[in-house]
């Protein structure tokens, strides 16, 4: 069982223990320790979360969790309340660690850290930090800056790390988390998946019946894997609406138009929606309100496109009231969808959404990360262009300008980015990365010379990453020729940008998109 104190990560534990093949829920702090005890978990897992275990307003833990014989790993957070309940001593010692972090095994052949190196790479979140482990606890692992950053005391089957080994960027997380499961918990590995198709399709049956639904189409790997699901599940009932809103990328409609629909046959309607974005998003540059204002949008014009199939349709119609997102469990984490969890950036599709919306949501991904998603777009006969994709925020460029979005602005960075891109893919480098926002500082100028001309313009920043799922990511190391390349073409062709740069920020601390 999975506590959520409010983590960023919560969903990824779970699913990380789902993919050692042990079964686990996830649960808000919220709930009593007599209740989760109550429904009997073989372990406990205490997620990470944004508060200071010393703040007055911290979400704390009941020690009977830690007395009930139940192998518990704390981890983050988590590891922290563990260590102040029991005793030990957690405070802000001022060393903060952010992204990649170096661990050093203080004990080799600990429950936890056996088998694995003496100096591993992790990835670590915290300002706080524990100084000194509870009395009965071995520390197992220390960094440059934390020397308490593991501990266990395996006679009361208590664990915790600083780090957080769900993440993939920590090289050996799966394998502390199976110790965890498997040594310190006495877990056996043997639950397996049941289909998700089969699953969702069923269940997509049961929510629409015989009624009618569309489906946000953008090109993307999510809408595509969801329309397909729904499809399979409801065939023509099913019509799928791209919208343009005038901040997609160069060619990207044409190729929906064309590509998309002779893949998989999909019932298409296309709107040309960009006046209304790009009227509705003027002068605005605040990220969350331009976040909103999409959102709002998109779902004016899905009711638009509703409304015309319904007359179209004639009185068969009326039962269009179902709108199918392909939004995954990312999109609403981030959208702060867990209890307590920080809202880093609402998703378009999720805390975006306007409140008077009139759709019923199928949103068949919602607990899905990317890399499941893609399985799943397989497992239907997806084309490998499709269920490879990069992908492109719903919101688009609107999100990739740093500054008011307008049509000079956008033409710009459409140019920029569609030299990028051409050279990510000439250089064979698209499955290596996982996506490159190329973000246009449009508040920024800086001088330059060109021509022997003095020149007054705007950074273009690149900012390739490598991930596995969004929640965290690290910057790609391309070759310095590509990079070259692609400095040299987006100053030459395109007019007033007269920097390039590069982007070397994990996630976390930075997110990838700019917005
Ligand atoms: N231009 C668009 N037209 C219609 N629906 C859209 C558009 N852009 C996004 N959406 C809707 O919002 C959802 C979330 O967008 P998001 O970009 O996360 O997913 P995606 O485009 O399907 O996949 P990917 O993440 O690979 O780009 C989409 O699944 C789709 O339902
Ligand atoms: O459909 C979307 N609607 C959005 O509002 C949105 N914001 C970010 N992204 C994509 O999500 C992933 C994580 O992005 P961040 O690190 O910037 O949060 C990255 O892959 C981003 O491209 C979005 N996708
Ligand atoms: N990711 C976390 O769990 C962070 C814990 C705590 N908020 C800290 O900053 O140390
Ligand atoms: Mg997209």
């Amino acid at each position: 069982m999975v506590v959520d104190f409010g983590a960023q990560y919560a969903q990824l534990i779970a699913r990380r223990v789902r993919e050692a093949r042990v079964y686990s829920e996830i649960v808000p702090h919220t709930m009593p320790a007599a209740e989760i005890l109550a429904r009997n978990p073989k372990a406990i897992i205490l997620s990470g979360g944004p508060s200071s275990v010393y703040a007055d307003d911290a979400p704390s833990i009941d020690r009977a969790l830690f007395e009930a014989g139940v192998p518990v790993l704390g981890l983050c957070y988590g590891f922290q309340l563990m260590a102040q309940a029991l005793g030990g001593t957690v405070d802000n010692t001022g060393s903060r660690e952010y992204g990649r972090t170096d661990l050093s095994i203080a004990k080799r052949g600990s429950t936890l850290f056996e088998g694995t190196p003496g100096e591993q790479q992790v990835w670590m979140s915290h300002g706080d930090a524990c100084s000194a482990a509870p009395e009965g606890f071995t520390v197992t692992a220390s960094t440059a800056t934390v020397p308490v950053a593991a501990f266990e005391n395996d006679k009361r089957k208590l664990y915790g790390v600083q780090h957080h080994p769900e993440v993939m960027h920590s090289t050996h997380g799966q394998q502390v988390l199976e110790h965890f499961l498997y040594r310190g918990a006495g877990l056996a590995p043997s639950w397996t998946t049941t289909s998700i198709v089969d699953e969702q399709v069923a269940a997509i049956r049961e929510q629409v019946g015989s009624k009618r639904a569309i489906c946000g189409l953008s090109g993307g790997v999510d809408s595509a894997v969801a329309a397909a699901l729904v499809q399979k599940a409801i065939g023509t009932q099913l019509t799928c609406v791209y919208v343009d809103h005038g901040l997609m990328r160069k060619g990207e409609t044409e190729q929906v138009e064309k590509d998309f629909v002779a893949a998989t046959g999909v019932q298409l309607k296309v709107v040309d929606a960009a006046d209304r974005f790009l009227d509705a998003l003027a002068g605005v540059s605040d990220p969350e309100q331009k976040r909103k204002i999409i959102g709002r949008e998109f779902i004016r014009v899905f009711e638009q496109a509703q409304a015309e199939l319904v007359a179209e349709a004639g009185a068969a119609g009326e039962d269009v009231a179902f709108l199918v997102q392909g939004t995954l469990y990312p999109d609403v984490v981030e959208s702060g969808g867990g209890s307590g969890t920080a809202n880093i950036k609402s998703h378009h599709n999720v805390g975006g959404l306007p409140e008077d919306l009139e759709f019923e949501l199928v949103e068949p991904l919602r607990k899905l990360f990317k890399d499941e998603v893609r399985m799943v777009g397989q497992e239907l006969g997806l084309p490998d262009e499709i269920v490879q994709r990069q992908p492109f925020p719903g919101p688009g460029l609107g999100i990739r300008i740093v500054g008011a979005v307008d049509r000079e602005r956008l033409d710009l960075l459409r140019e920029a980015d569609a030299i990028a891109r051409e050279e990510l893919t000439a250089a064979g480098l698209d499955r290596d990365i996982w996506q490159c926002p190329v973000v246009l500082l449009a508040d920024v100028r800086s001088v330059g010379v060109q021509g022997d001309g003095r020149t007054y313009g705007h950074p273009v920043v690149l900012r390739p990453v490598s991930s596995e799922d969004a929640m965290t990511a690290d910057w790609s190391r391309l070759p310095y020729d590509v990079l070259s390349r692609i400095s040299t073409r987006i100053t030459n062709e395109v007019r007033d940008v007269n920097r390039v740069v590069l982007d070397i920020t994990s996630k976390p601390p930075g997110t990838i998109e700019w917005e």
